[in-house]
């Protein structure tokens, strides 16, 4: 068995490091990655093969499509021959299924992925979707390969993607948005930076692993947190005040509203 991936970035490494590390070996794992930097640390790090765009590729169980989603129509319509109908997974934000296909060719087995950065510290969540023509093996390799970089929820309806882009694709930046906001509160109370930064990420670290061990829901927490006439009551108030989760819910529905746009756009040119 061999899983290509074209292009080495930052999610294909976050791959191949929790490929690797879940019991797939090197000799399973090719890497195509025009930067030669990249490519030679890839290969040294991991022993994983290797090769320059342009150079023919190893025949694949599967080929996984890392490329930035611009640049994907090329590189895909480009290796179709070599490809033949392999099973083509695609983690490029906002390209659909059908837009993959006709870049392919009317390649049929594509199951398209929007993993999450935390995938580098295998503790990714992806959402999953598979074109009809993809078999229980494909699902089964496909989902192989997630578990090694984390969770995966597999949705039927490819419109799902554009909600889970927006949930959990984008999400992190959104909780690294907060981290910082709390960070500058701090400062803001006169701490140090230093300080300013342990005191956010260790609430946000034991928040976290409180309510993924607890039975209460993230509301209940919130309320355990909040003694009736005292100071988080008066925060959330301030929050409610200023809409912050309406706003949160507003900011969601703008990002899948760019993940449907982003699908038009970059299918667009070359609907008949
Ligand atoms: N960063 C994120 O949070 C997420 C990214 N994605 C998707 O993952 C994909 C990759 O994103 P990143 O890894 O962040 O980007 P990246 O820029 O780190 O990686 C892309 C790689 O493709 C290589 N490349 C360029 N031309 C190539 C060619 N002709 N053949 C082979 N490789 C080529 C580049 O040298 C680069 O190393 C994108 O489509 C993005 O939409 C999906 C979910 C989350
Ligand atoms: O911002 C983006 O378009 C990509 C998709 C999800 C995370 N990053």
């Amino acid at each position: 068995m061999i899983i290509t991936f074209i292009g080495g970035g930052n999610m294909a490494t976050a791959m191949i490091g929790g490929m690797l590390a879940q019991g797939f070996t090197g000799q399973e794992i090719h890497v195509v990655e025009p930067d030669d930097v990249k490519r030679a640390a890839l290969g040294s790090q991991y022993g994983i093969g290797t090769s320059a765009p342009g150079e023919a590729i190893p025949n694949s169980t599967a080929v996984l499509f890392a490329v930035k989603p611009q640049q994907l129509k090329a590189v895909a319509s480009e290796l179709q021959p070599q490809i033949g109908d392999a099973l083509v997974i695609s983690i490029a934000a906002g390209i659909r299924v059908d837009t993959l296909s006709r870049f392919m060719s009317g390649h049929q087995r594509i199951i398209r992925v929007m993993p999450n950065t935390p995938a580098l510290v295998q503790a990714g969540i992806s959402g999953v979707y598979a074109s009809e023509a993809v078999t229980e093996a494909d699902r089964a390799l496909t989902s192989r390969i997630l578990d090694s970089i984390g969770e995966q929820v597999w949705v039927d309806d490819e419109h799902q993607i554009d909600g889970i882009t927006a949930i959990s694709g984008s999400g992190p930046a959104y909780i690294f948005y907060f981290m910082e906001a709390l960070q500058a509160a701090a400062r803001a109370q006169g701490f140090a930076p230093e300080v300013a930064h342990k005191l956010a990420y260790q609430t946000f670290a034991g928040a976290v692993k409180l309510a993924l061990n607890s039975e209460d829901d993230a509301g209940t927490l919130q309320q355990k947190v909040t003694s009736k006439g005292g100071t988080t009551e008066r925060a959330i108030k301030a929050l409610e005040s200023s809409e912050v989760r309406q706003t949160i819910i507003a900011a969601a529905s703008a990002a899948a509203a760019r993940s449907r746009e982003l699908g038009e756009e970059l299918g667009r040119d070359i609907e008949p």
